[in-house]
């Protein structure tokens, strides 16, 4: 079904500033409002809006893919990734997706990551996370895939805290995490659970720069995706591409046997539990 994901330009020539709205293939039609995409002078603003707190489910993955395919047809050279929701960057994978699912979309579900993260991760593109609130586990992960990282100071966190759920990270959630922060803070941190203040990212490397409201953030976002993109294009990716490329080949040389790992592991008694104690215990709050 064709569907619509909200592009605006904004352009100094020649008209200084016009609207436009690209037509894009999509699943479902209410995939229209989950993505903001926004065209600035020479990048892109990629804004999640999936209220309330941009859980990844099988829609807003497939919605963020998409996007960003439209951003490369559109030979965009970089881009901002946010939320347009307050408070909250996105709070992971949505877990109603991974509770009592068929088997079916589960797959669809886990595959679509897959490219999600293989896109992301080996873009050419240039990418600074502009991580106003919570980024919890897949929040983390869509940050970390980006080539800097700007937080907002606040009460928000961020780590990969799928421990804490019974659950345990795939192996290139992790290899992400260790290509970020490093080994031993990866081994610690996964084990534990972690969530960390915008401090204490700062300081073990997983965020660049922490700032203490969403307008400075957004200024030194601006800012560091313009450096990176006055490097030469090629030798920016090709540099960026020595770190990452063993970790994407990994998966592209694996992912039905990740993807039956998933599956395996998600539908086991113990994890369907843990999971429904952790939904009981996010509805209770309220
Ligand atoms: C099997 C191997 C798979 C391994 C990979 C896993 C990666 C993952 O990403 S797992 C997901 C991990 N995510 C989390 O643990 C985050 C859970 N959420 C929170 O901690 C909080 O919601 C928040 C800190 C992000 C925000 O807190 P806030 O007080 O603003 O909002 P809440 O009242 O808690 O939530 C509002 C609403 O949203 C529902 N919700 C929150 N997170 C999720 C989620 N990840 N998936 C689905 N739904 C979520 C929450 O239940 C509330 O719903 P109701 O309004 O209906 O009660």
């Amino acid at each position: 079904m064709m569907s619509l994901v909200t592009f605006t330009r904004n352009n100094a020539l020649p008209l200084l500033r016009t609207s436009i709205t690209v037509r894009i293939q999509l699943n479902s039609a209410s995939l229209s409002s989950l993505v903001r995409l926004e065209e600035k002078q020479g990048y892109a603003v990629v804004a999640m809006h999936k209220p309330p707190v941009n859980s990844l489910s099988l829609e807003m993955i497939q919605a963020l893919s998409e996007s960003l395919s439209e951003l490369e047809k559109n030979k965009c050279k970089g881009f901002i990734l946010t939320s347009a929701c307050p408070g909250i960057f996105s709070a992971g994978l949505d877990i109603r997706e991974m509770y009592q699912p068929t088997e079916e979309r589960l797959k669809e579900f886990w595959s679509s990551l897959q490219t999600l993260w293989l896109q992301l991760y080996g873009s050419k593109m240039a990418s600074v996370a502009l991580i106003n609130g919570h980024a919890p586990a897949g929040g983390c992960l869509l940050a970390m895939c980006c080539d800097s990282r700007i937080m907002v100071n606040g009460k928000s966190k961020i780590g990969l805290n799928e421990t804490k759920l019974g659950i345990v990270a795939p192996f290139w959630f992790k290899d992400t995490f260790v290509n970020t922060i490093g080994v031993r803070q990866s081994e610690r941190a996964l084990q534990l659970g972690s969530l960390f203040t915008p401090d204490e990212a700062l300081k073990i490397g997983l965020v660049d720069r922490v700032l203490p409201d969403p307008e400075a953030a957004t200024a030194v976002a601006e800012s560091e995706l313009k450096e990176f993109l006055q490097i030469p294009a090629m030798a920016r990716y090709l540099s960026k591409m020595r770190i990452r490329e063993a970790a994407l080949k990994d998966l592209l040389e694996n992912r039905e046997k990740d993807l039956n790992t998933f599956v395996n592991f998600a539908t086991t008694d113990a994890v369907q539990k843990g999971l429904g104690i952790y939904l009981q215990s996010l509805a209770k709050k309220n």
